[in-house]
């Protein structure tokens, strides 16, 4: 599916989505999926994922302020996703940083996520190498990280995004990048979990290959449109919602992408 098929589709369909995230990005993630064209819920209480996980489209787990009630909700939603052939995407926040948190990212690989996004630090620390990424910031190039992403990907099945200056998607055999978004993109917070649930929200209606690209695709080009007028972070926040809200289809161009 193209992506501006994969717009079309989300707008028409208006997904759920449920995305279990941390608090930082609880409130930016819900707006993001919501001004892009689908519907998010953010629930995470162990009691209930198990019952809101087959009526959703799909699902995305961020362990970005995780703790044992949360991680014991993860795992029962990616089971019940797995179960109900509901995708699910997984976003494994500064997973390197504690032997907790290092834990917990490798438990949920193994429940088969259909895509992974992380920034290059990320990527390359859940492939078994060392990076140099500050907590929830990235501190290595794409570049970098591309040998880990395919080597994750090949090993865990899934779709895996590489997300910063450049973006990369592979999932072990097909491999494309995408140029572009902005500077200022690392500069307001939870962006790169918001994505992760924009990603959910096109996985609910294409491919995983298709539509991480579709949802990145979205990204780079409503925050390549908002920093243009931007005054800095805070007005580049509202502003790229507006964006996410009022590109079209036929503003996500294919050929944006370059295949590998
Ligand atoms: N220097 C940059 N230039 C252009 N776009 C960028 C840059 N850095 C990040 N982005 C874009 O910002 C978005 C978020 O990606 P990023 O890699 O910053 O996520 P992240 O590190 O997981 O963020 P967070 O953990 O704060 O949510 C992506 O769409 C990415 O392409
Ligand atoms: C800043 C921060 N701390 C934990 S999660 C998060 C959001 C960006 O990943
Ligand atoms: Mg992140």
């Amino acid at each position: 599916m193209t992506p501006d098929a994969s717009l079309r589709k989300l707008r028409a369909q208006a997904p759920l989505v449920h995305c279990i995230t941390n608090y930082v990005a609880m409130n930016i993630a819900a707006n993001v999926t919501l001004a892009a064209g689908a519907s998010p819920a953010m629930i995470h209480a162990p009691e209930e994922v198990a019952d809101f996980v087959p009526l959703a489209g799909a699902l995305t787990i961020n362990i970005g302020t995780l703790s044992a009630p949360w991680v014991a909700a993860m795992h029962r939603a990616a089971e019940t996703a797995m179960a109900h052939g509901v995708p699910w995407v997984l976003d494994p926040v500064a997973h390197f940083a504690t032997p907790y948190r290092a834990s917990v990212a490798q438990a949920l690989l193994a429940q088969r996520p259909a895509i992974l996004r992380g920034n290059a630090s990320e990527i390359m620390a859940l492939a078994g190498g060392t990076g140099a990424g500050k907590g929830a910031d990235s501190g290595d190039s794409v570049a970098d990280a591309e040998a880990s992403a395919i080597a994750l990907a090949r090993r865990a099945g899934s779709v895996v995004a590489i997300t910063g200056p450049v973006d990369f998607v592979t999932d072990g055999g097909r491999h494309i990048t995408l140029q572009g978004g902005a500077e200022i993109m690392p500069k307001v917070t939870a962006l790169g979990c918001s994505l992760t649930a924009l990603i959910g929200a096109y996985a609910a209606i294409a491919p995983a290959f298709e539509a991480t690209a579709a949802a990145l695709l979205h990204f780079a080009e409503a925050g390549e449109r908002a920093a243009r007028s931007c005054e800095g972070p805070g007005s580049f926040s509202a502003g790229f919602l507006d964006q996410l809200h009022n590109l079209q289809p036929e503003d996500l161009k294919a050929e944006r992408l370059t295949w590998h």
